[in-house]
């Protein structure tokens, strides 16, 4: 016999980690171990049974999961005949972190065995929990269509082992050598309990065999029984799921480990015939914000998994739905390729899309306060669906809900429109960054002197909504950042205005001032009634482009220079009373540079934007100091 040759390697880094503190672990739910290789497994059969759509020499009899308990050896054995491992995907697969939720757990250690167990139910850590519970795992693997198997074998500390092995079948066989304070993991009850909470919805069947030790309060043997359901749960009927078994699907389907908070399953007959199981989550998924918006909705073809990663099953705005979509027409050896633009696809797409729409429309009727959470999570990404699903547009600004100065919490824009002044024609917003700073812009006080609403907006995707969608309702979205405001036609509910203002001469010869010394820095200077308290402030010209959209595409490098602004300057603020007096003098051009290049200065400062040139400004706000202190 020739000497089987073993490979020894380490882990990567981050896993020497995690699994440190998986061995250490105090976890009180480690049972979740095996919810994590049965989901591995089943995961495993089913990328196998889509293999052997086109190649059914793959698969070997029918798919299906067996668990031994063996109370003399002390192991417990998870076997599947799914897709199997190779040697390179065994070293990918178990010896580093290629999940982005796990390694974002990784990243979160603290180091503090007991608040880093907390995190382990908001990540999971999927295979590595096997620790928690084995001080020796040993899996052996063959990959389908491979003729070589393989053993990887790893006590969880620093190191694992490689070696050729052999295997009869394709699949995974994963031994767990228990630990001793891990023994209840052999017994019957504790097991099948275990199997139906967590494990109820596996489409295969999962059997569970108890062998050796005392069998004193076991008789039923050591034949393989079948414990759970088997039947995949989306074609169930719905009477016959609880709600923990629709969560437990959630978390087995959508990789996550909190509850859905909205869980849609329905069955569609007729000219298409299929099932829909999708859940909307309760938190941001890890990968909501990837550039690659990808869809993790699962689609099935008559119970065969075929993708989780059809960019046509589901619009980009939808992609933090997790679940399930089982089409009865779709051909079964479709490749993932064929489903691009495929008509059938594109029609169950909508299909869906629509009844997505429509259960988000009653829902936020029927019980606002849970729509309005789900909102809090994924408003900002269903925002970029009035961006670019020109069909669904005028449904998601239905349901949308923004902030704005009249309300606390949340409004939909019918609401906003309810509360429109008299005279009052447009939904007027501000977008920024910062929801905070947003709030406190200096553009904002002219209308909330007035009363008039203002919406606030600060998801980066509100400045391109907002230019492909030019109204709602008949009344146009007007940026307060942008052109003359119309402030003073409308009927608002201020009192009337006793503020001093400068007089109409004095300001005409100070505009003119400020012109001449802010040459083509500046576009216009002019009075403003957008402000009460702020001496000045920028806005951009009728026509331009709001100042907020001209400086992203200025940091996405899509725009070349900014355009030059409007300063509006404020009759009423204490400053400007004084240059004006003074902007008719002798000389004032000379007196007056500094104080009104200032005042240029603190409006850019307002707006978030760079000072062309900070060591000026320093040295003339110094000026102003010891003008005012001596
Ligand atoms: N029984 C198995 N058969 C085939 N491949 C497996 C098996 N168990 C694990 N793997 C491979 O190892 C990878 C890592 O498994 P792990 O449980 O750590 O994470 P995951 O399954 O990707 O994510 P999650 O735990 O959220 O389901 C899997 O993605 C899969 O490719």
């Amino acid at each position: 016999m020739s000497e089987v040759k073993t490979e020894k390697m380490g882990f990567e880094a981050e896993v020497s980690r995690l699994l440190h503190m998986m061995v250490h672990s105090v976890y009180s739910d480690r049972e979740i171990f095996l919810r994590e290789l049965i989901s591995n497994a089943s995961d495993a059969c089913d990328k196998l049974r889509y293999e052997a759509l086109t190649k059914p020499e793959l698969a070997s009899g029918d798919f299906g999961i067996s668990i031994t308990a063996d109370a003399d050896a002390k192991t417990l054995t998870i076997a599947d005949n799914g897709i199997g491992m190779d040697r390179d995907d065994l070293i990918a697969n178990l010896g580093t972190i290629a999940r982005s939720g796990t390694a974002n757990f990784v990243d979160q250690l603290t180091g503090d065995s007991k608040k880093d167990m907390q995190l382990i139910g908001q990540f999971g850590v999927g295979f590595y929990s096997v620790f928690m519970v084995a001080d020796m795992v040993h899996v052996t693997t063959r990959k389908a269509g491979d003729e070589h198997a393989w053993l990887w074998s790893s006590a969880g500390e620093g190191s694992y082992e490689i070696a050729e092995a052999t295997k009869e079948n394709a699949g995974t066989q994963i031994v767990l050598h228990l630990k001793d304070d891990a023994k209840d993991f052999l017994e019957r009850y504790r097991l099948e309990k275990i199997i139906t909470t967590y494990s109820d919805h596996i489409a295969v069947p999962i059997t569970l065999a108890i062998k050796g030790g005392d069998k004193k309060d076991d008789d039923e043997g050591d034949e393989p029984k079948v414990v759970n359901e088997g039947s995949a749960i989306w074609t169930r009927p719905k009477s016959d799921i609880t709600d923990e078994q629709y969560a437990e699907f959630y978390r087995h389907v959508g990789h996550g480990f909190d509850d859905p908070s909205v869980t849609l399953h329905y069955k569609v007959e007729g000219m298409q015939e299929y099932t829909v199981l999708l859940f909307v989550p309760t938190k941001q998924p890890m990968d909501l914000f990837d550039p690659a918006r990808k869809n993790r909705v699962k689609l099935y073809v008559k119970r065969v998994f075929i993708t989780d990663d059809s960019e046509d099953l589901l619009p980009g705005w939808l992609r933090f739905m997790r679940g399930v979509v089982d089409s009865q027409d779709l051909p079964l050896n479709i490749s993932r390729e064929m489903l691009q633009n495929n008509p059938t696809l594109e029609r169950m797409s909508k299909a869906i899309t629509k009844r997505v729409l429509s259960e988000f429309e009653k829902l936020a009727e029927k019980d606002t306060e849970k729509f309005e959470a789900i909102w809090d999570e994924f408003g900002a990404v269903i925002k970029e669906g009035i961006y670019e699903d020109f069909e669904r547009r005028d449904a998601i600004l239905k349901i949308a809900r923004f902030k704005s100065t009249g309300v606390d919490g949340w409004t939909t824009l019918a609401d906003y429109v309810s509360r429109m002044k008299d005279k009052q024609s447009a939904i007027y917003y501000i977008t920024g960054t910062d929801a905070e700073a947003v709030k406190r812009s200096p553009q904002l006080e002219g209308f909330r002197a007035k009363g008039i609403e203002v919406l606030l907006l600060a998801d980066p995707i509100d400045d391109f909504w907002l230019q492909m969608a030019p109204d709602f309702d008949g009344k146009p979205f007007k940026s307060i950042t942008r052109g003359a405001s119309e402030l003073k036609d409308i009927a608002g509910d201020d009192k009337e205005d006793e503020t001093e203002k400068a007089p109409e001469g004095d300001l005409a010869k100070l505009t003119a001032l400020m012109k001449e010394v802010f040459g083509d820095k500046i576009k216009d200077v002019r009075a403003s009634d957008r402000l009460t308290t702020t001496a000045a402030c920028l806005v951009a010209d009728d026509s331009g482009m709001d100042m907020h959209m001209e400086r992203i595409l200025k940091a996405h490098k899509q725009l070349g220079a900014v355009s030059a602004k409007i300063l509006e300057i404020n009759p009423g603020h204490a400053v400007i009373r004084k240059l004006a007096e003074k902007a008719g003098d002798k000389g004032a051009i000379d007196t007056l540079a500094d104080p009104v290049l200032l005042l240029l200065d603190q409006a850019k400062i307002l707006e978030g934007d760079e000072l062309d040139d900070t060591a000026a400004f320093a040295r003339r706000l110094s000026a102003a100091m010891e003008k005012g202190l001596v």
